[in-house]
């Protein structure tokens, strides 16, 4: 039985690169759970993608024993929290689950615009925030300057010496100060409170799958105390399950007797998917279960939806398997067949967002190694039929008939962007073009604080992307979803050979409707080949056209270009024009090159 005095729960606050892993890494280093040569390989960012991206997708969590110099043994627990707007929810939960934070910044590069973003969200958690200053190692590292700025801008105390509540000094890369932090985390991170005797009220922080063990639930303990050959009940949806394991991990896994109220952990319990657990849901016993739940659970719900199609017809099963087995995994995406007349058989999947949605592709395309084609992502419209029905469309092509139709509603979202003031103008026109409503504008410390309401449909295409290119990467975004509100909406079709091509349908606002066909049809001209005939792209709403162009015929055959008897040569264009051959896809009687495909449906800047 852990004392509740001896234990501390925190997460890390950092921004990208300033050296959270390397940091958590050392910590567990210093107090014994690591040695040298395992601390090599990263511990906390154990996933290729993560790592490549500089992003932690799924929250992993380490127990450490620390003996600090008041003889006393603590039990810290690492919480590590994923850091992008679309798992903002998984975040919070997170967060919960501690009492604390580190706050790590560069000691050269100072406060960043998205750290902002994060401590306060560890501020409305009423966490203790400890700041450290890593990288003093740098020779550029101004850790007076970067002290004061802390103070300044976030607004928590930094200048004083560490054990009067200033910051701690550290490198992660040489290990001074380390103990310091650990002295610090130990003396002003409040330890949790709970009742050990109350019915059990444990919430679920995160699951995911293990092939050796299956589903393995981390939990935070708030009341009770969960224990092998417990009967347990989830509250949310009602299922009820018997614990086989308790542990924590160290971070290697570690059976325990039991995690008692405070005690952040891991259990197992023979469930079979991660989709039968729901994040921020509240365990409790069978037997005396506990009067209410735990504030603050959400349903996750699919923002964003894409097609994702084989390119090669015969990839499809194993594009079902790979999914299937990704949502093992991940239960924050849904999938269903569907069938498109231009890419033949496959998936319309759901995602919590953007991100989410490009991590789940790479998955795809590098661990499962498939050849995607994933159409334009579209949000949920709500539709309101004449009749008085109203339908949730996720896919473009299911849109009826506009006789139908009353009115459609689309989703907005708040947008909070921080960037640098020379940046501003630029990101403002931005938001304005996007048909954003600006409700903020302040200035903290030479950065601005920029907040809009935004349709979510004109931030699906490009937008994060154009935010970082026109703020050279400066420029932070954060958004919640604020509902649905009435647009004037249409469906938007793309013709080539007239012939509608359904996967490149879309629906846009009336007004932005006729530049993004334009675009559209004069990025298809350059994308689809010539053939022996006229091509005539269009783009038309409602049948009505608002955009064409034509592919001229093709004039000469192509060999025609290498001169004389150069026949290797010649062979090599053949071969690569057959094999271009394979990746197109027939429709009516134009082949579209399946980069056509991806590269129209990119959109790019207007
Ligand atoms: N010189 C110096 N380099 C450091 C220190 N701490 C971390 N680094 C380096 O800074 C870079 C970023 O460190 P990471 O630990 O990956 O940073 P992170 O914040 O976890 O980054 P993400 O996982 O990408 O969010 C790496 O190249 C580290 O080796 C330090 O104290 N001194």
């Amino acid at each position: 039985m852990t004392d509740l005095s001896k234990i501390r729960n925190f997460s890390i606050i950092a921004h990208i690169d300033h050296g959270k892993s390397t940091l958590a890494d050392r910590l567990i280093q210093a107090t014994g759970g690591l040695t040298e040569r395992e601390m090599s390989e990263q511990v906390l960012d154990n996933m290729d993608i993560e790592r490549e991206r500089g992003i932690t997708i799924k929250a992993q969590t380490v127990r450490l024993n620390y003996t600090a110099k008041n003889g006393e043994t603590y039990e810290l627990s690492l919480m590590d929290t994923p850091g992008h707007v679309d798992f903002a929810y998984e975040v919070s939960r997170s967060l919960a689950a501690c009492e604390g934070a580190l706050l790590v910044v560069d000691a050269a590069q100072g406060v960043e615009a998205q750290t902002l973003a994060n401590v306060y969200q560890s501020i409305e958690h009423d966490h203790e925030i400890v700041p450290v200053i890593n990288k003093i190692d740098l020779p550029a590292a101004e850790p007076e300057r970067v002290k004061e700025e802390i103070e300044e801008i976030i607004g928590i105390p930094a200048t004083g010496p560490w054990q009067e509540g200033g910051a701690v000094l550290a490198s992660a890369k040489t290990g001074e100060g380390i103990e310091d932090i650990l002295e610090a985390l130990v003396a002003r991170i409040p330890p949790p409170t709970g009742d050990r005797d109350a019915p059990l009220k444990a919430m679920l922080v995160d699951s995911w799958y293990d092939p050796y063990l299956g589903v393995v639930i981390l939990v935070r303990v708030i009341d009770g105390v969960l224990k092998k050959g417990l009967a347990i009940k989830f509250m949310q949806n009602g299922t009820q399950h018997l614990v086989d394991r308790v542990g924590c991990m160290r971070p290697k896994i570690e059976q325990l007797e039991e995690l008692g109220p405070g005690e952040i952990g891991f259990i197992t319990a023979q469930i079979k998917e991660v989709a039968d657990t729901a994040v921020g849901d509240t365990i409790t016993t069978v037997k005396n279960p506990a009067a209410k739940a735990l504030p603050g659970y959400k349903e996750v719900q699919s923002v964003v939806f894409c097609g994702l199609f084989p390119a090669d017809a015969a990839d499809f099963e194993k594009l079902r398997e790979s999914i299937a087995k990704l949502r093992l995994n991940d239960a924050s995406f849904t999938f269903e067949m569907e069938t498109s007349a231009a890419l033949g058989q496959g998936f319309r999947a759901g995602f919590l967002g953007l991100l989410h949605l490009e991590i789940i592709q790479e998955r795809l395309t590098r661990e499962y190694d498939l050849d995607l084609i994933t159409t334009a992502p579209s949000v949920v419209y709500k539709i309101h039929l004449s009749k008085g029905e109203t339908i949730e469309l996720h896919n473009p092509a299911d849109m009826p008939d506009v006789t139908q139709i009353a009115s459609i509603d689309e989703p907005w979202i708040k947008a909070t962007i921080y960037v640098p003031d020379e940046y501003l103008g630029p990101i403002l026109k931005l938001c304005q073009d996007r048909r954003g409503i600006q409700k903020q504008l302040t200035y903290v410390a030479g950065r601005a604080q920029i907040i809009y309401e935004l349709p979510l449909n004109e931030v699906v295409f490009d937008f994060y992307d154009r935010l970082k290119s026109i703020s050279r990467g400066y420029a932070s975004f954060d958004y919640e979803p604020i509902g649905h509100r009435e647009g004037d909406l249409v469906k938007m079709e793309i013709m080539v050979n007239g012939d509608p091509v359904d996967a490149l349908s879309m629906i846009v606002n009336r007004d932005a409707a006729e530049t993004r066909g334009r675009h559209m049809c004069e990025r298809l001209k350059d994308l689809i080949p010539r053939h022996l005939f006229k091509i005539p792209i269009q783009a038309a709403i409602g049948g009505k056209i608002i955009a064409r162009e034509t592919i001229g015929a093709m004039r000469k055959d192509v060999t025609a270009k290498c001169y004389g008897g150069d026949i290797s040569r010649k062979k090599k264009l053949l071969e690569k024009q057959k094999k271009g051959k394979a990746k197109m896809r027939e429709y009516g009687n134009v082949s579209i090159p399946q980069e056509a495909f991806i590269a129209a449906l990119k959109m790019g800047e207007e």
